[in-house]
């Protein structure tokens, strides 16, 4: 299967751009000189223009100046402050090497990314080769050049006209003999045309895996596509098939964790809808044939159908959306088996319980259990109809196309059998559902004039109190009345209606996440590592996409910071740690540039003025409301370049991957998540075990901010810790759990909007490899070494060589170039830059300052010396 591209047939996308679509930093012809069709003198249209927007002239790297300190701070605020410690664990790098901790980069320069895109040469006018022309609408067409004169050129384009531009607003384009490759790093021209053209060439056959250096982009195919299944595992492990896929990239983790007996983890990161969810099923699925013999592999796979019935949701992005962050830590024993895996998450959207957008769903396990149930069951939780119950009905949607939700429903009982769930605690779980389900409908009747409530004594609350197990009138206490400290005395003070509803909603939310804790809990000790952890593992991390809606609240805030810290760990990885070692190892390096998202991750994290301090004070305030929250954001971080005071409530932030702005209503009361004492106390008299559970677990964890007689209603307790602060000690340790890996990273991209296949909007595309940075990571891997290993491993694997055998390798290089038909020019400079690091490999061996060696290509050096022996 693997791809080779002279067999693909040479074919060109026409463009849809948007109008005013712009390539960042690419050039553009004069709108004003363009005639379509209207061809001056000597039959060519005249659009030189001296004036353009971008500079594709600009070099695209820049040389490195002395190592500055860097934005990124050592310290409590940064989970990267042990950083010397982890750069030790990285795989590559020798222990006894690293006696000095890598200097910082010089912080970037926004000014030069615009010249970051296009491959800057004046090549492909002076041979006349083909090249990326831009119409003023933004699309690109493929033109070919028939002459160059000064700085005008003529070009050909396909449909027959002849044009006359400024040479300097072509980009060149790959010859055909690239189109479609596996790598974009085998791309002459790396330019956004190029690797546009080159993705969209894939996936309109299917390819949707192609490599760009190190990181593995998949596009959603939004359909069933064949690449999947035992033949397919077989052959990647047998290493028949090379195209990019995600099974080559759990097969190298796999191997990498033998061989280098070093934890790896699979980094699964993209917008929401991206496919993030379904790649990491499908590497859990590569690990588990090649790990497989015990049977836990099967437990792990079915671990699935659960967390996403009970963690995922339809909304308007994705009918399959992830509400909570999952990491997958899968262990293997000495002998390469899968001896048991541990499952983290990470902040549930409990509000969706209660509340939910238009269009948009709950939680699939409520639909799956109206719709699946058996009869029996059913009476017994005496459910109803989803149509019937409030928390459901107020988004208007009930069904997802295709989805056979009472189907799902068998394949969750199923699968929580085989994660050993007995079927009394399933029976549990589902009176759970249903309580929460109840606990909608239960509605509240005004009693005096102070507009005081009760709970209405109707089947709602009957059916709430016999599924938990309490009282009908407890729970009537529960939700209507809150007990307080006044002096000391101990009085009970009736709630409003507003308070009422708030504290109902606060139950169902509390008992659903109670739930889907103790249910991620029951799987993890099915899955139990205990005495089988042999400290070797592959964790899968899937984590909730970026997000920007029209209107974006308190949860897209949370999910937004947390893309921001993984696309740090993505920065820090493919450009800061990778160009630092070049610098600290005295290499000759030219820095690639790249956009740092170091400054929007201090608008959220800066003590005492940032977003998420700011929001901690304003919460322990029992005045304080999300105005006051949103003036004082006003107040303070006006300044910041990466923060907006927008109208009345709101503000933005420029993220790495767009602009967002939130509208801080409910961030007060979402951050503080109180529940108060009342409810908590109500679980644990209840007679079933669950929610006794539930409530011990409340009360032992000092995360759930607890408002009991002692505290005023309103502020939270400032003991308690937040949610943003359990979510940001959670992202920190997550971090610093996947410094100790080797990382691999798979970045997903939506191709368009609708869920739909076959439809490939560039514009998207274009946006999110551009805020991922994937073409810097191309650039440095182009410019970089990909194997680095200690000195002495490396003098005692390669000394042996002659400095004459590493020209005879060099000549091959230039052979296989010759054969491949890739531009002379091209091969020409890797072939000049490819040889300095073969010298360390000459008699006299020069060990750079960290003492690591460098070498494009060891495994075609041993080859080719193999090949001199014979
Ligand atoms: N490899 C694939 N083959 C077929 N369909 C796919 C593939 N990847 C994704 N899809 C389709 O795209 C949908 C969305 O994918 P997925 O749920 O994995 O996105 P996500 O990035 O995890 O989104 P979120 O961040 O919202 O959870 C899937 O439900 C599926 O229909």
């Amino acid at each position: 299967m693997s791809q080779k591209t002279e067999v693909l047939p040479s074919h060109r996308f026409t463009k849809s751009w948007p109008v005013d679509f712009r390539f960042m930093g690419s050039p553009t012809c004069d709108p004003i000189g363009y005639a379509d069709g209207n061809l001056g003198n000597n039959g060519v249209t005249n659009l030189s223009s001296p004036e353009r927007n971008g500079d594709s002239g600009g070099k695209v790297v820049e040389r490195v100046e002395n190592g500055v300190a860097d934005t990124e701070q050592a310290n409590e605020d940064s989970p990267y402050s042990w950083n010397v410690l982890l750069v030790e664990n990285r795989p590559s790098v020798g222990d006894e090497d690293l006696d000095s901790a890598a200097a910082p980069l010089p912080s970037v320069s926004k000014s030069n990314i615009g010249h970051r895109w296009s491959d800057i040469t004046s090549y492909a006018t002076k041979k006349k080769v083909q090249c990326w022309f831009q119409r003023p609408n933004g699309n690109w067409e493929l033109g070919r050049v028939i002459s160059t004169s000064g700085t005008e050129s003529v070009i050909s384009l396909p449909d027959g006209k002849v044009l006359k531009v400024n040479s300097d607003s072509l980009i060149p384009a790959n010859p055909d003999i690239l189109d479609g490759v596996d790598d974009l790093m085998q791309l002459s021209y790396l330019n956004e045309p190029s690797v546009l053209f080159n993705l969209q060439y894939r996936y309109k056959q299917d390819m949707i895996y192609t490599k760009a250096g190190p990181v593995l982009v998949a596009i959603n195919p939004f359909k069933k596509v064949p690449l999947y299944g035992n033949d397919y595992i077989e052959a990647y492990k047998n290493k028949s098939i090379e195209s990019p896929h995600v099974y080559a990239i759990a097969d190298t983790a796999i191997r990498e964790m033998t061989r280098d007996e070093v934890n790896q983890s699979i980094i699964i990161s993209g917008e929401s809808g991206a496919g993030k969810t379904e790649t990491a099923k499908i590497a859990m699925q590569y690990l588990a044939v090649l790990g497989g013999g015990s049977g836990i592999e099967y437990e792990i796979l079915k671990t699935n159908p659960i967390l996403e019935a009970f963690g995922n949701a339809k909304t308007l992005r994705n009918d399959n959306s992830s509400r909570f962050g999952k990491l997958i830590e899968i262990h293997f024993s000495e002998t390469g088996k899968i001896s048991g895996a541990k499952i983290q998450t990470f902040l549930l959207e409990k509000s969706r319980v209660v509340q939910c957008a238009e269009g948009e769903r709950s939680y699939h396990i409520f639909y799956q259990l109206c719709a699946g149930a058996p009869r029996a069951l059913r009476e017994k939780l005496n459910l109803k109809d989803v149509d019937e119950y409030k928390y459901l009905k107020q988004s208007n949607c009930y069904s997802i196309t295709g989805v056979n939700d009472a189907e799902h429903f068998h394949i969750v009982k199923e699968a929580l059998d085989i994660v050993h769930v007995s079927k009394e605690d399933q029976e549990s779980v589902f009176a759970m559902l249903a309580a929460v389900l109840w606990l909608g409908n239960v509605s509240f009747t005004i009693i005096d004039n102070e507009n005081h409530v009760e709970a209405v004594q109707d089947e709602s609350l009957i059916n709430v109190a016999k599924l938990i197990g309490c009282d009908a009138a407890d729970l009537n206490l529960a939700l209507s009345t809150r007990k307080m400290r006044v002096g000391s005395d101990n009085i009970v003070q009736k709630l409003t209606l507003s308070q009422a509803i708030e504290t109902r909603d606060a139950l169902a939310k509390s008992i659903y996440a109670g739930l889907f804790e103790w249910l991620v809990e029951q799987i993890n000790k099915s899955l139990a590592v205990g005495k089988r952890l042999t400290g070797r593992s592959i964790s899968i991390l899937d984590i909730y996409g970026f997000e920007s809606f029209d209107r974006n609240s308190f949860e897209q805030f949370c999910i937004n910071y947390a893309n921001e810290r993984l696309q740090q760990h993505f920065n820090r990885h493919l450009f800061k740690l990778e160009q630092e070692e070049y610098i600290q190892d005295g290499i000759d390096w030219a820095k690639v540039d790249f956009d740092d998202n170091q400054d929007c991750l201090h608008l959220f994290e800066k003590k005492p003025l940032g977003l998420l301090s700011l929001l901690n004070e304003e919460s322990t305030f029992p005045n304080g409301t999300d105005y006051t929250f949103a003036n004082k954001l006003k107040q303070h971080l006006n300044s910041n370049h990466c923060f907006k005071g927008e109208r009345e409530k709101a503000f933005s932030v420029s993220h790495f991957a767009g602009e967002v702005t939130y509208d801080t209503t409910g961030f007060l009361e979402k951050n503080r998540d109180l529940l108060h004492l009342d409810s908590i106390q109500l679980l644990s008299s209840c007679s079933c075990h669950l929610p006794k559970a539930f409530a011990s677990n409340m009360l032992n964890q000092s995360e759930t901010p607890v408002v009991g007689p002692l505290h005023k209603a309103g502020g939270a307790d400032s003991q308690k810790l937040s949610v943003v602060t359990k979510f940001k000690g959670q992202l920190f340790q997550l971090m610093q759990r996947l410094e100790s890996t080797t990382p691999h990273f798979i970045r997903c991209i939506k191709p368009n909007n609708f869920q739909s296949p076959g439809s490939y909007e560039q514009g998207l595309v274009l946006q999110q490899l551009r805020c991922c940075g994937v073409l810097e990571v191309v650039r440095i891997s182009r410019s970089g070494y990909p194997t680095r290993m200690p000195h002495q491993k490396f003098a005692k694997r390669l000394g042996f060589l002659r400095i004459h055998e590493i020209v005879h390798c060099m000549a091959f290089y230039v052979f296989k170039a010759a054969l491949e038909d890739t531009e002379l020019a091209v091969t020409l400079r890797s072939f000049k830059e490819a040889l300095p690091p073969y010298n360390h490999l000459s008699e006299e061996i020069k060990p750079g300052k960290n003492m690591l060696s460098y070498c494009r290509d060891i495994e075609l050096l041993l080859l080719y010396k193999s090949r001199l022996k014979a």
